[in-house]
């Protein structure tokens, strides 16, 4: 068996491509340009990469993008400030916080001080909980949102099917699982006191790779046919899976680069627009 590969550059396009037609319309209609304020503190290298990414999409779909760089040692609480601030500036309809901040840094408390309405990264206790509870009103984290739209433009129906999420990130594994568990898939979140990992990969219908460590799941454990989604970006666009292995057996597989990656930006835009003409409206 060969995998047939989940083109995410072209279904991100699609998106990108509509958000910037109902930018261009808000703007035509109301004046108002939707904006997206970046927070980053330090300079870690592939924040930077990843940050330049969003702003070069951002002008290309005709959203304002304002950077916010912050140094290595700013504290906590000079952060949560910043980002007060951005919550209560009208002119800032979207706030993203780029992931990881400097380990001195309470970033619980950072992603906290995002305005729910303004949260189009999907990262407060606020939209996780709206995202759980199916509430139309809260923004989802855009990796695993990038996912859901995935499955859903590849015809993945997840109802009934066994979905293994391995990691458990708060930004990423838990509310991918719990994305699944509203389409009535069942569950299983892998981490690393998992007694069997191979065992419960095997048995997944769909796999999600949340690790964070590069071609950590082996394709001989993947079940044939399975639907692997890969959401790493470990260093030299390295997945979670090892891709040579999961293409012999899985049924649809996530290219790296080219799957989730450029999801997870579209969402971003996306939500960006939506909270901008939510805003409009008010
Ligand atoms: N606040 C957040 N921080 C982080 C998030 C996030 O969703 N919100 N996700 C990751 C990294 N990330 C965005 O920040 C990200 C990583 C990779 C890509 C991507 O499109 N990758 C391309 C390849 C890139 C290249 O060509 O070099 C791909 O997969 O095709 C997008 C976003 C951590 N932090």
């Amino acid at each position: 068996m060969s995998a047939e590969l989940m083109n995410g550059t072209e279904l991100a396009r699609e998106i990108v491509d509509r958000s910037a037609e109902r930018a261009r319309i808000l703007v035509a209609e109301t004046g108002v340009r939707p904006c997206l304020a970046t927070v980053i503190v330090g300079d870690d290298p592939a924040s930077v990469t990843y940050v330049a990414m969003k702003r070069r999409r951002c002008a290309k779909a005709g959203i304002e993008s304002r950077l916010v760089s912050l140094p290595e040692a700013t504290t906590t609480a000079e952060l949560v400030a910043v980002i007060r601030g951005l919550s209560d500036d009208p002119s800032v309809h979207g706030i993203l916080l780029q992931h990881p901040v400097p380990g001195h840094i309470d970033e619980r408390a950072a992603f906290e001080a995002i305005a729910p309405a303004k949260d189009v990264d999907g990262v407060t206790m606020w939209s996780f909980a709206a995202m759980a509870f199916g509430q139309a009103d809260g923004f989802v984290s855009c990796t695993p949102g990038g996912i859901m739209r995935l499955l859903d433009a590849y015809g993945v129906d997840p109802a009934g099917k066994r979905a293994v999420v391995v990691g458990r990130s708060p930004i990423l594994g838990k509310p991918m699982g719990m994305l699944l568990l509203a389409r009535d898939a069942t569950v299983t979140y892998c981490h690393s006191r998992t007694v069997d990992l191979s065992a419960e990969i095997a048995g997944a219908d769909i796999l999600v790779a949340a690790v964070g460590r590069p071609e950590f799941i082996k394709g001989a454990d993947i079940k044939p046919g399975a639907v692997v989604i890969d959401a790493g970006y470990n260093p030299g666009n390295v997945g979670d899976v090892d891709a040579e292995g999961a293409r012999e057996r899985a049924g649809l597989l996530t290219p790296v680069p080219g799957g989730v990656g450029p999801m997870t930006i579209a969402l971003l835009l996306e939500q960006t627009v939506v909270a901008a003409e939510r805003s409009a409206q008010r």
